[in-house]
């Protein structure tokens, strides 16, 4: 700009065309930005993208699994140029328009300061010359320039949040995409992370504060250092500029020594945060059973201790930041300060000097009468230069302290970077799980398969290296395109330090088919893996196999395969039919209606949209004998925290009623109905019957068996052995009892699918034994609990004969 290229004359500043250019760079951009050319960029990006399965299988390659360093190297440039992608995909985005709006703002920013400078010395050395008019004009264009200047710190304020919103929304909206997908990626049920709420409310939240806030943060005082630079340049000549940069190198030299690591700093403590929100999250979602222990104070212990070390931690980052903060503000405020005023000096006297030196000369030849007024001319330019040169040294120390502040800033963006990089590639590098084969939709069967414990993507020493050329995004994009599909480990989100054993295996070679109308009961002792079958079944962990032609899986040697016959599911049919649908152990509540306690997983918009209507959901309430519940919960849009307002019966039989509206082809029910009493928990069982579900039922209540046609027992012996025999009808199993439990060797039968096992004398030997160990246990335990009854009725006969 021809203002700044000239050496300074206040005369000229304003007055010529060249020197109003950024006034009227400035207003065109106000106008600009208000105008209508920006409103189809406003309309058009107002929702935020959501991306498919494939698209983000594609992203893959950009989140490579490496070991996220919380430093400013090379990494986090790659780190936060792959986060970066996602908030800032195009050009022809809202974001860029922001951007660019955002930097124009702070151009014009520190044009303005400089003109603030320079009209600054210019009302001073009117003043000092005494002219009146010349002061009443500087003083106008004072007022004149406050407009701009306050519009631009408002717009660069409004333009930096509403910035760091749209990221927060586009990266929160990419992370609710990968982290919620559907089989086979299942990634919110597999990511073994802890604490993964803290990673995407608060840490992606902060993230995106400081990506907006270290933009303007870098360049504007950047921008800052290199203008007034180079304005103090032309008027403190060569020697001063080269003191400057002294100056400059020696404060960069000091700081660095002193800068700890902001950003490992900042990791550490969004872990720590993110511990103790998860503690705090814990007591409030588990709060019935901590008071039934009455373990508040056990709680408070453990909330206190995580919380202190929390603040230790934050505790010790301020003690470090004392010594940084100490050096810092004596290089930036007192150094550079008296570093500016040597400078200012510099010219001031050598000037003087001249000056002074040119008098002597001058008064020995014309001594004239103009001699005052000159005199006053040169101390009125000088107090401009001052007043100028002050004025840019003061903002050069500003911009110099706020670039300090960005580093500093930087160093914990690079800590935020890592957390997040570290959570975008460990859910981009969760391998997809096998997928099933359909059959003929209406089969389920697993053919020799081992259910085994899986192990942890992450730390699995089969796992392919997580390096960057050979990465596991770049496994999982191949397998992503490429039939069949390896299977994946999986496991459950908070368990990852459970998942290595010597010994996972749980079922060997479990071979079984089921048809519709084959209602099957799973049963064995605790912990023999029965919901680990379910798991199988349901597709959350995949089959594995001993065959030492497929890829590895199980960490006691057991392999996984890749799909091909390992399992057949059911497939949902073309109306909406589920194939599968399963009721887990406990019960689950989403928030929302009771309506849509009812219907989930689908909306209300879904339901209103579908044939169904209330009344029927009535009749199924009442199927699951929770008639009552719509008129004394005050309807079905009733609002409540459905965890804490239903008992737990009442719980797993709103479940139940969920059964009953889906209408799946195959239910697994995993002991869903425990807490539900014996004769309803049978008519809930029948109902489903009716209502054409097969039935996969894990429990260890016999008197569940007279509902299902097959049982599979675990016999948990330590060897992952099993049995699947045919229920026997009460005709066949005369005199042995209603629940059949023990079918002896031989009298079991195959089904028409042929993929039952068939016992034979031979080899069902040991089977039988396990199994009939197994009914002896439980019997005896039944046999136990009845001689507590024997005793109650003996108390209350005798409180009885008493009164
Ligand atoms: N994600 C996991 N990580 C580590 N171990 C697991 C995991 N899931 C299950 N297990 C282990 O696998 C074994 C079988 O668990 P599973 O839940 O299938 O038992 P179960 O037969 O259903 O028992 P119960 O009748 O008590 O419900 C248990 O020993 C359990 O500790």
């Amino acid at each position: 700009m021809t203002i700044f290229s000239k050496p300074l004359n206040p005369n000229e500043l304003f007055r010529h065309q060249s020197s109003r250019r950024p006034l009227l760079v400035l207003i065109a951009t106000v106008l600009i930005l208000r105008s209508r050319l920006f409103k189809p960029f406003r309309n058009k990006s107002s929702s935020t993208p959501t991306y498919s399965q494939s698209e983000l299988a594609i992203d893959a390659v950009h989140f490579p699994l490496v070991h996220a360093t919380p430093g400013l190297g090379l990494p986090f440039v790659h780190q936060l140029r792959s986060l970066l992608r996602i908030v800032l995909p195009s050009l022809y985005t809202r974001e860029a328009l922001l951007l660019t709006a955002h930097s124009t703002f702070l151009v014009l920013r520190t044009v303005l300061s400089i003109a603030v400078a320079r009209l600054d010395g210019r009302i001073v050395r009117d003043l000092v010359s005494a002219d009146g008019k010349g002061f009443l004009t500087g003083l106008a264009l004072w007022f004149a320039l406050a407009i701009p200047s306050i519009y631009t710190n408002s717009m660069i304020r409004h333009l930096q949040s509403t910035l760091s919103l749209r990221f927060r929304t586009r990266l929160t909206r990419y992370i609710h995409d990968l982290y919620l997908s559907s089989a086979p990626y299942l990634r919110y049920y597999r990511v073994p992370l802890h604490g993964i709420d803290q990673y995407i409310t608060a840490d992606v939240d902060a993230w995106a504060e400081s990506v907006a806030g270290i933009y303007g943060n870098l360049m504007k005082p950047s921008l800052d250092l290199l203008l007034f630079t180079s304005q103090l340049a032309r008027s403190l000549g060569f020697r001063g500029t080269v003191l400057l940069f002294i100056n400059y190198y020696i404060t960069a030299k000091i700081l660095r020594a002193v800068t700890p690591a902001f950003g490992r700093l900042a990791a550490v403590e969004a872990r720590l945060e993110g511990e103790y929100r998860a503690g705090v999250g814990r007591v409030g979602r588990e709060s019935e059973e901590v008071a039934f222990y009455d373990g508040g104070a056990r709680e408070r212990d453990i909330l206190t201790r995580t919380y202190l070390r929390l603040i230790k931690h934050v505790n010790s980052i301020y003690k470090i930041r004392i010594a940084y903060e100490w050096t810092e503000d004596f290089v930036i405020k007192y150094l550079w300060s008296a570093a500016g005023y040597g400078l200012i000096a510099v010219p001031l006297l050598i000037t003087r000097k001249r000056s002074r030196d040119a008098g002597v000369v001058d008064g020995k030849g014309k001594r004239g009468r103009n001699q005052k007024s000159e005199a006053d001319g040169i101390v009125a330019a000088r107090t401009e230069t001052y007043i100028s040169n002050r004025r840019l040294l003061l903002s050069l120390a500003d911009a110099g302290g706020r670039l300090m502040y960005a580093y500093k800033d930087l160093q914990e963006v690079a800590g935020l970077t890592g957390r997040l990089y570290t959570l975008l590639s460990t859910l981009h590098n969760l391998p997809p799980l096998p997928l099933a084969l359909s059959g003929d939709g209406d089969t389920f069967a697993l053919k020799d398969v081992d259910i085994c414990i899986p192990e942890d993507p992450l730390t699995s020493p089969n796992s392919p290296s997580p390096t960057p050329s050979h990465s596991l995004a770049t496994t999982s994009k191949l397998q992503a395109h490429a039939e069949p599909i390896p299977p994946a480990p999986s496991l459950e989100a908070t368990s990852s330090e459970t998942l290595s054993g010597p010994n996972t295996t749980l079922v060997r070679a479990l071979t079984l088919t089921l048809r519709p109308g084959m209602h099957l009961m799973i049963t064995g002792s605790n912990g023999v893996g029965k919901t680990a079958v379910a798991r199988v079944l349901a597709g959350l962990w995949a089959p594995g196999s001993r065959s030492t032609l497929r890829s590895s899986m199980c960490t006691d040697g057991t392999v996984a395969r890749p799909v091909d016959d390992a399992l057949t599911r059911p497939t949902d049919d073309a109306d909406g039919r589920p194939g599968v649908f399963v009721i887990p152990q406990r019960p689950y509540h989403p928030t929302g209606s009771l309506l849509s306690q009812i219907i989930y997983p689908h909306s209300v918009s879904e339901f209103t949209a579908s044939p169904a209507a209330l009344s029927e959901l009535e009749i199924l309430l009442d199927a699951a004998h929770l008639g009552y519940l719509v008129d004394r919960e005050g309807g079905w849009d009733a609002v409540k925290e459905w965890r804490d307002v239903l008992s737990g019966g009442e719980k797993q039989r709103l479940a139940m009623a969920r059964l009953y509206y889906h209408r799946p082809k195959f239910a697994i029910l995993d002991e869903c109905t425990s807490a539900v009493s014996s004769d309803v928990e049978g008519q809930m069982y029948e109902h489903a019957k009716a209502l054409g579900i097969t039935l996969i039922t894990i429990s260890l209540r016999p008197s569940l068996t007279k509902y299902h046609t097959h049982i599979l027992t675990l016999t948990g012996d330590g060897t992952g052995s099993w049995t699947f025999n045919r229920i026997a009808t009460p005709r066949a199993h005369e005199g042995r009892g209603e629940n059949g439990l023990a079918t002896p060797p031989g009298e079991s039968e195959p089904t028409a699918g042929g993929g039952e096992r068939e016992l034979t004398t031979e080899d069902t030997g040991a089977k039988y034994l396990a199994r009939v160990l197994e009914e002896i246990r439980v019997l005896e335990s039944r046999i136990e609990e009845s001689r507590e009854w024997e005793k109650r009725v003996r108390e209350l006969g005798e409180e009885l004969k008493a009164k």
